[in-house]
C-alpha cells in the first residue's frame, strides 16, 4: 500500500480516516493513488485557518499576490509534462488535450497575476457640496470552490487564481474522480510560498465536504461548476445561509449549419465540438441543427470523419478520443444511445468498444433524424453523442437553437455576414461562436451562460472580479 495523498489545511498536510482510490478510466487496473477523504471537521478547520489568514492576505500588497500567482504559473509550466500525464491518466482525455489544458491553467495564473495589479474603482462627485464619493472593491473573504472532473486543472485554476489575486482565502474541493491533478496544484501553490491558511485543499465527497462548505458561516461565497441537480441543491443551501453564489452547469449547445456554410469548416467545427474530449464538455455541440440543402452532404462527411476517429487509451500516442470518465457516465451515455433509437433516430456508432484494457471506451455517436422535442435532444448527455436535426430555414434554426432549458454556448457555420450577425443577436446563449466549435474558449474573456446553464456573475477575465470582490461606497466630507 503506497502513501495516501493528504489534504492541506492551515498550511499543513493532514490525513483522514477514510480514503478513495483514484483509478484510470483507460484501464481501471491502473491505480494512480489513494487520496484522503475529508469530513465536515476538516472543512471547519480549513474555514478557521482561512478566516484567520483573511485580513492579512486581503491587506497584502497586490505585488505580493501577483508574485505568488506568477510563481505558481511558472511551476505549472515547469511541471507541465508530469501534470498532463496525471490529467490524461485520471480523467481520460488524450495527452495533447491534457497538455493544452495544463498550459491553459498556467496562462490563467499568469493573467490573474496581472489582474491583481489592475483592480480598479471609481471616484465620483457627490450630489452634496464638499463630499467625495469613492467606490472600491474589497476581497469577499473566504471562498469555497467546488469543481468537476472534466477539466481537473483548468477549472480549479480559473477559480483559485482570481480568488487569490483579489485577496480572498480559498477552500478548494475537487471532484472525487480526479483528485490527482488537484493535489499537484495544491502542492504547487503551497510550495510557491502561499501563506498558511490562505489556500486549503479539502478532498472528499461532495455530499459531505460540499455540504459542510455550504453551511459554514465563515465562508462568504461559493463558486461551483457541475451538474444542474447539485447546483439547484447548492443554491438552496447558499440562499438559506446568505452566501454569494456563482455556478456554471450544463448545456445542450446548438451548432447551426446553414446551406451557405463552407462544408469543411462546418464538419471540422462539429467534429471537434461534439466529440473531442469524449464530448465531456459543458460547451459540447450536442445538437447539430442543419439546413436541408447541405444536410445530406454534411451528414455523409461528418459520419465518415467520426468513424475514422481513433478512440483508445488516453496515454497511447495518436489517440484522438479517450475513454468516458467513469462507469456511471458510460452507463448514462449508453442508455441515451438506446433512448435515441427508441425515439426513432437512426443511430450511427455509440457502442461500447474493447481496446484490450479494462477501460470505459465508447464509439462516438450521431443520432440522425432527431427532433428537438426528443429527450435525447433535450437532456445533457455529457458524452460523445450528438443529435442531428434537419431544418428548412434560418428562422427555424434560430428558434430550435433557443428552444432549450440551457443557454451556455451556441454556434453557427455560415459564409453569410447577415446570418452571422442575426445569429449573434438572437441566440439566447451566453457565448456565441461563428465558424468555430461551441467548445474551446479563451482564458481571458468572460465565460458563462444563461437560463439553467449559469447562475450569478461571469467567470474568467476581468469580469471575475464581480464575484470575488465586494463593492464598498465611501463618502468623505471635506468641508
Ligand atoms: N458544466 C460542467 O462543466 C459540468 C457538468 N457536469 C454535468 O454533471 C453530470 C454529473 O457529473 P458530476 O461530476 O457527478 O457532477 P456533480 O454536480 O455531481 O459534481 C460536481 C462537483 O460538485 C460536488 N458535489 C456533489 N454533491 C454535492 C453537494 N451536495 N454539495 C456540494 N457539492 C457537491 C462533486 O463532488 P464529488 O463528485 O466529489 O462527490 C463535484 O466536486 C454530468 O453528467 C454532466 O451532465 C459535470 C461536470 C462538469
Ligand atoms: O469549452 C471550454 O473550453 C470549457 C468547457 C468547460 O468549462 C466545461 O466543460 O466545464
Amino acid at each position: 500500500m503506497g502513501k495516501t495523498f493528504e489534504n492541506l489545511i492551515g498550511g499543513a498536510w493532514r490525513g483522514a480516516d477514510d480514503a478513495s482510490e483514484n483509478r484510470s478510466p483507460s484501464d481501471v487496473t491502473d491505480l494512480i493513488g489513494t487520496y484522503a477523504r475529508g469530513r465536515a471537521q476538516d472543512v471547519a478547520d480549513a474555514a478557521s485557518a482561512a478566516a484567520a489568514a483573511a485580513p492579512v492576505w486581503a491587506a497584502a500588497s497586490p505585488q505580493v499576490r501577483a508574485d505568488l500567482l506568477d510563481r505558481v504559473a511558472a511551476e505549472i509550466t515547469r511541471r507541465e509534462g508530469e501534470i498532463a500525464q496525471m490529467l490524461a491518466r485520471e480523467e481520460g482525455k488524450v495527452l495533447p488535450e491534457a497538455l493544452g489544458e495544463t498550459r491553459r491553467a498556467a496562462h490563467v495564473f499568469r493573467f490573474f497575476a496581472g489582474e491583481a495589479l489592475r483592480l480598479t474603482g471609481d471616484a465620483l462627485a457627490s450630489v452634496r457640496p464638499d463630499v467625495d464619493v469613492e467606490v472600491t472593491r474589497e476581497a469577499l473573504g473566504v471562498v469555497g470552490l467546488i469543481t468537476p472532473w472534466n477539466f481537473p486543472i483548468a477549472i480549479p485554476a480559473w477559480k483559485i487564481a482570481p480568488a487569490l489575486a483579489y485577496g480572498n482565502c480559498v477552500i478548494f474541493k475537487p471532484a472525487e474522480l480526479t483528485p490527482g491533478s488537484a493535489h499537484i496544484l495544491a502542492e504547487i501553490i503551497h510550495g510557491s510560498g502561499c501563506p498558511a491558511g490562505v489556500f486549503n485543499l479539502v478532498m472528499g465527497r461532495g455530499s459531505v465536504v460540499g455540504e459542510a462548505m455550504t453551511a459554514d458561516p465563515r465562508i462568504a461565497g461559493i463558486s461551483f461548476t457541475g451538474s444542474v441537480p447539485v447546483g439547484r441543491q447548492l443554491a438552496a443551501g447558499c440562499a438559506a445561509n446568505m452566501k454569494k453564489l456563482q455556478m456554471e452547469m450544463g448545456g445542450k449547445n446548438p451548432m447551426v449549419v446553414m446551406n451557405d456554410a463552407d462544408l469543411a469548416t462546418a464538419v471540422s467545427a462539429c467534429l471537434n465540438g461534439a466529440f473531442f474530449q469524449t464530448g465531456q464538455r459543458c460547451t459540447a455541440s450536442s445538437r447539430l441543427i442543419v439546413q436541408s440543402g447541405i444536410h445530406d452532404a454534411f451528414v455523409a462527411e461528418l459520419s465518415r470523419q467520426m468513424q475514422a476517429l481513433k478512440v483508445g487509451h488516453a496515454l497511447t500516442e495518436g489517440m484522438q478520443i479517450g475513454p468516458v470518465a467513469s462507469q456511471n457516465q458510460l452507463d448514462g451515455n449508453l442508455s441515451y444511445v438506446a433512448l435515441a433509437a427508441e425515439e426513432g433516430c437512426e443511430v450511427l456508432g455509440g457502442g461500447r468498444l474493447d481496446r484490450g484494457t479494462d477501460g470505459y471506451f465508447q464509439s462516438p455517436a450521431l443520432f440522425l433524424g432527431a427532433r428537438n422535442m426528443m429527450r435525447s435532444a433535450r437532456e445533457e448527455i455529457f458524452g460523445p453523442c450528438a443529435s442531428v436535426i434537419k431544418v428548412d430555414d434560418f428562422d427555424e434554426a434560430v428558434y430550435l437553437a433557443n428552444d432549450t432549458q440551457f443557454g451556455l454556448s451556441s454556434g453557427i457555420c455560415t459564409t453569410s455576414l447577415r446570418h452571422a450577425r442575426e445569429f449573434k443577436r438572437h441566440s439566447s446563449a451566453g457565448m456565441v461562436m461563428v465558424n468555430l466549435p461551441t467548445a474551446g474558449v479563451d482564458y481571458h474573456v468572460p465565460f458563462g451562460g444563461r437560463k439553467a446553464s449559469s447562475f450569478g456573475s461571469r467567470e474568467q477575465g476581468s469580469y471575475a472580479a464581480e464575484f470575488y470582490t465586494s463593492v464598498k461606497t465611501a463618502y468623505t466630507f471635506a468641508g
